[in-house]
Formats: C-alpha cells, sequence, structure tokens
C-alpha cells in the first residue's frame, strides 16, 4: 500500500485551489471544527498541497493546508489577523457512493478537477488507510512527514468518529486512534508535546503517542513544522467521565469513588510533567499579568452576556484577593500542566483505569500561551467545575450535596498522590473556579445558550449569592 503515496504537488495547485475555492466557502464554515463562525470566508490561500493518491484515477486524495480569510478577524495588537490554517483531506471521484453522500462537498466545474466530485476523505476507508500507512511506513511526501515510535500492524480497519469534536478522528480497528488536527499552527503543540514528555516518564495515565504527521512551513515568519495529527492506542471500550457521571446521578448513585480516582489520576499526571519539564516560580509580577488576565476575561464576558453584571464586582474580589496576598509576598509553583482538564477529557477503561487525553489546551489561544507552565490549581479548578456542571446537567433537580462529595474526593485522591491538597490554597483555586466559571458562562452564551443557567448558578454561588 506503501506505493499509494506519490506526490508533492509543485505545480497547478493554485489552479486547484480556485477550482475548489466556491465549493469550501460553502462547505468550509459548516463544519463543526470550523472555529471562525459568524464571520464571512472571503477566500483561500493554499499553505500547502499534497497529492497523496493521483487525482486521475479512480479515487484521489488530496492533502491540503488552506488559510481561511475572514476580513472582520480579531485584531491582535494592530497586526490584522492572517485568517486561520486549516488540514483538508480532499477525496478525487468521478461520482460518490450512496454511503459517501455526508461527505459531499461539491461537483467541481473548472480547473484541473472540472467534471469531478470532491468530499472529506476521512469517511472512506481508502484514504485513512493511506494515512495510516503512511505513519506506519514513516514516509516523505511533499512537506508531509510521517512519524512513529512504535510498530503499527498494517491492514487496520478504519473508522471515523462522528461524535461532535473539535477535531476529526479516525479508529484503526479498535487498536489505535487518530486525531487529525483541524486548524493548525507552525509550532510545538501541547498535544503531541506533553504526551510524548509524559510517554518518557512512563507515566500510564495518558495513551503514549504511537506516530504523528507534521508539516513543513512554508510562509513566510513560520518556521517550524505544523504539527497535523497524532496516532495513539485507542482505550478499548472506555466511557468518558462525563458519561459516567451522568449515568451514576440518574441512578442516584455516589461518585466519590470513581472522582478520587481521578483526583489520583490527575496527580499522576501533574507529577510526571513536573518532572519532565521545567518549573518555574510565580512571584509577584507574574501573578499581577495572571490576574490582569483574569479580571479582563471577566469584563470581556459581562459585555457580551449581560446576566453577569450584577456579579461582577463580587467576582472581582476573588482575583483582588489573589493580587492582595501576592503583593504579600506570597509565591507559587508553576508547571505544564493539562490547560483544558474536565469530565470529557477523561476515559475510564472497563477495568476500572482512568486515563486523561486532549492535551491541546484551549485551542482558542495561541500556542506559546498554552504551553506556559502554570499552578496546578487550574487544571483542578476546571474538574471541580465539572462535578458541579454534572450535578446541574443530569436532568433532575440539581444535587449540589453529590457535587460537594465528587469534589472533596477529588481533591483527597490528589493529595494521596501528590502530597499537595489543593483545598489548602483556598484564594487561589478559588480565583480559578471563578475565572473558569466567567469563561464557561461566555461558552454556553456563544454555543449552548440552553446550558446557560449551569455556570450562572455557579457564578451566584462563586459570588456569595444564594446558591441555587
Ligand atoms: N486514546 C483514546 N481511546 C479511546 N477513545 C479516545 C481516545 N482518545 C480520544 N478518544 C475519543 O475521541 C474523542 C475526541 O478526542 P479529543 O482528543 O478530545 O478530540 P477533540 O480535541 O477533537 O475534542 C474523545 O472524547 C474520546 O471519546
Ligand atoms: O470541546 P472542549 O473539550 O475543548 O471544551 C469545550 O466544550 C466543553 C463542552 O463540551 C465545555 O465544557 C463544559 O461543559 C462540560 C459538559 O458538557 C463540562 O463537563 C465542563 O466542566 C464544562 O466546562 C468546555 O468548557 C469548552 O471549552
Amino acid at each position: 500500500m506503501s506505493q499509494a503515496v506519490t506526490r508533492s504537488v509543485t505545480t497547478s495547485s493554485h489552479g486547484l485551489l480556485a477550482s475548489l475555492d466556491p465549493l469550501l466557502r460553502e462547505w468550509l464554515p459548516r463544519q463543526r471544527w470550523f472555529a471562525g463562525k459568524g464571520r464571512p470566508v472571503t477566500g483561500f490561500s493554499l499553505v500547502a498541497a499534497t497529492e497523496l493518491l493521483p487525482a486521475d484515477s479512480k479515487l484521489g486524495l488530496y492533502h491540503l493546508l488552506v488559510r481561511a480569510h475572514q476580513p472582520l478577524a480579531p485584531v491582535q495588537g494592530h497586526v490584522p489577523h492572517p485568517g486561520d490554517c486549516y488540514q483538508l483531506l480532499i477525496g478525487v471521484r468521478e461520482a460518490l457512493p450512496p454511503r459517501l453522500a455526508p461527505a459531499l462537498i461539491g461537483h467541481v466545474h473548472e480547473g484541473p478537477l472540472a467534471g469531478r466530485t470532491v468530499y472529506e476523505a476521512l469517511y472512506d476507508p481508502r484514504p485513512a488507510e493511506v494515512i495510516l500507512e503512511a505513519l506506519r511506513t514513516q514516509a516523505r511526501v511533499g512537506g508531509l512527514r510521517f512519524e512513529r515510535r512504535d510498530e503499527i500492524r498494517p491492514d487496520l480497519v478504519p473508522r471515523l468518529v462522528t461524535a461532535e469534536q473539535s477535531n476529526s478522528s479516525v479508529v484503526y480497528g479498535d487498536t489505535f486512534i487518530l486525531k487529525l488536527l483541524r486548524r493548525v499552527l507552525p509550532g510545538v503543540n501541547p498535544d503531541l508535546e506533553l504526551p510524548l514528555a509524559l510517554a518518557r516518564e512512563g507515566c500510564p495515565r495518558v495513551p503514549p503517542p504511537t506516530a504523528w504527521m507534521t508539516a513543513e512551513a512554508t510562509e513566510a515568519g513560520a518556521e517550524e513544522p505544523y504539527v497535523l495529527g497524532v496516532l495513539q492506542p485507542f482505550v478499548q471500550g472506555a466511557s468518558d467521565g462525563w458519561e459516567l457521571a451522568l449515568r451514576e446521578l440518574a441512578k442516584g448513585e455516589d461518585f466519590s469513588a470513581e472522582a478520587r480516582a481521578l483526583g489520583r489520576a490527575t496527580a499522576e499526571v501533574h507529577t510526571a510533567l513536573a518532572r519532565a519539564l521545567p518549573t518555574v516560580t510565580l512571584a509577584h509580577l507574574q501573578l499581577q499579568s495572571l490576574v490582569d488576565g483574569m479580571t479582563e476575561r471577566l469584563e470581556a464576558a459581562a459585555q457580551a452576556v449581560p446576566a453577569l453584571q450584577p456579579y461582577a464586582p463580587a467576582l472581582h474580589s476573588a482575583f483582588e484577593a489573589l493580587a492582595d496576598l501576592a503583593a504579600e509576598g506570597h509565591t507559587w509553583t508553576a508547571q505544564r500542566i493539562h490547560g483544558d482538564l474536565h469530565l470529557g477529557q477523561c476515559l475510564r477503561s472497563p477495568a476500572g483505569e482512568w486515563s486523561l487525553i486532549d492535551f491541546e489546551g484551549e485551542p482558542a489561544k495561541p500556542l506559546a500561551e498554552r504551553r506556559m507552565a502554570q499552578p496546578v490549581e487550574r487544571d483542578v479548578a476546571g474538574m471541580l467545575r465539572s462535578f458541579d456542571y454534572a450535578a446541574h446537567s443530569a436532568g433532575g433537580p440539581p444535587a449540589p450535596e453529590w457535587a460537594e462529595a465528587c469534589r472533596a474526593a477529588y481533591c483527597t485522591g490528589y493529595a494521596e498522590v501528590s502530597g499537595h491538597d489543593p483545598r489548602t490554597d483556598p484564594v487561589l483555586l478559588r480565583a480559578y473556579e471563578t475565572d473558569k466559571a466567567i469563561y464557561e458562562v461566555l461558552y454556553e452564551a456563544r454555543h449552548r445558550p440552553d446550558w446557560l443557567p449551569v455556570p450562572l448558578s455557579a457564578v451566584r454561588r462563586l459570588a456569595g449569592s444564594a446558591p441555587v
């Protein structure tokens, strides 16, 4: 199958993009993983194009990195944002068989692919096999580079994961799962960096990367490769922490034993990361900039979501208390953390072992910010918020005692492994929990307005008003 991987396109790739342009303008904004929702796409530029299966054969396959131009893109400093770069796998056929109908991008009318049909190739087993084969054989095709740490068995059958995701994943024979990043950036990506560091430490709580793919940077100013995807062992029969928590809640069951195991798992990951990568001390100046960030996020969220405004002064006090401690000379240790931890990022195997996944951090933030050392309390606060979310989302009346028991058990488990009980730093923990609840208010207002009452009830609690 390795002969399938053919050549890199150097000529006519701009003609290729021009012919796809009208189809992509319509298709791309409809994708769950498209990050620029609500702003029109006015055009594209090609960052890289690689032909993985000859386009003039029965089934062609292009790997494209395409920058989507959106003129109202946010302004960062004074530099206009160039638009996000997306990874696309485009299949090319004469016509689509009915099973591939959901994958349709459109029919091409002009240019090198005129008369043919293009589609999202990950729905199609053959293109998905080509990617696995390239990883297995450590192929280099044009600017694409496929690398691996461990052996990969040939001929594993692929299936696309259809769950709502920020990226796209393919499971191969229930043995591996490949996550293809959609919005890609040049530079070290924590979704590969941290699991690799944890694998080197022998930490069993995170599936170790088996293989990964990158693309050479081709644009001016971008020197480091783009990380495009990571293959890791698939945890068979796993349930995620969110599903499990809701299931137990629905049965009226306590979840604190699992919460304690999750606290232990988080601490195992944190202690391994602290061994693997540098830790730093945060003193007054660094704390002030952390508090400034929290304050800015609160102000922006209160502007966007008026329901937050009555609580803003009380929420500010959580951040001021942290700034006061720093001004008194208190210091904190910071290290690499998960960065976006919640119950949905925790997988439990049928044997009861927990794994943490998805170390990408908050995808909307720049890589440099996502890779900064931070206090572990930030991850802890994410999990504490998640237990509260579950207690308010299970369908029945809110179950605050259930959440409280989980929150306490989680911290106990964390302390058992790390020797540090996050509750011993209540000011920092409260500031992070407040910051996360504010983030969630904004997230829900934008994406799931029906869920807004969930973080708002936490906002009321954190602001010192009567809990609901
Ligand atoms: N190693 C794994 N084993 C089993 N399932 C996994 C594994 N990694 C991810 N998944 C499943 O794939 C989903 C998406 O993975 P994730 O890394 O969170 O992607 P995204 O960043 O797109 O949300 C997870 O919610 C989980 O159900
Ligand atoms: O898709 P991501 O994992 O990057 O996270 C985003 O979506 C999450 C929802 O899917 C959102 O999480 C919030 O809702 C969860 C329940 O659906 C809950 O467990 C989390 O605690 C809560 O924050 C997350 O905030 C958002 O970044």
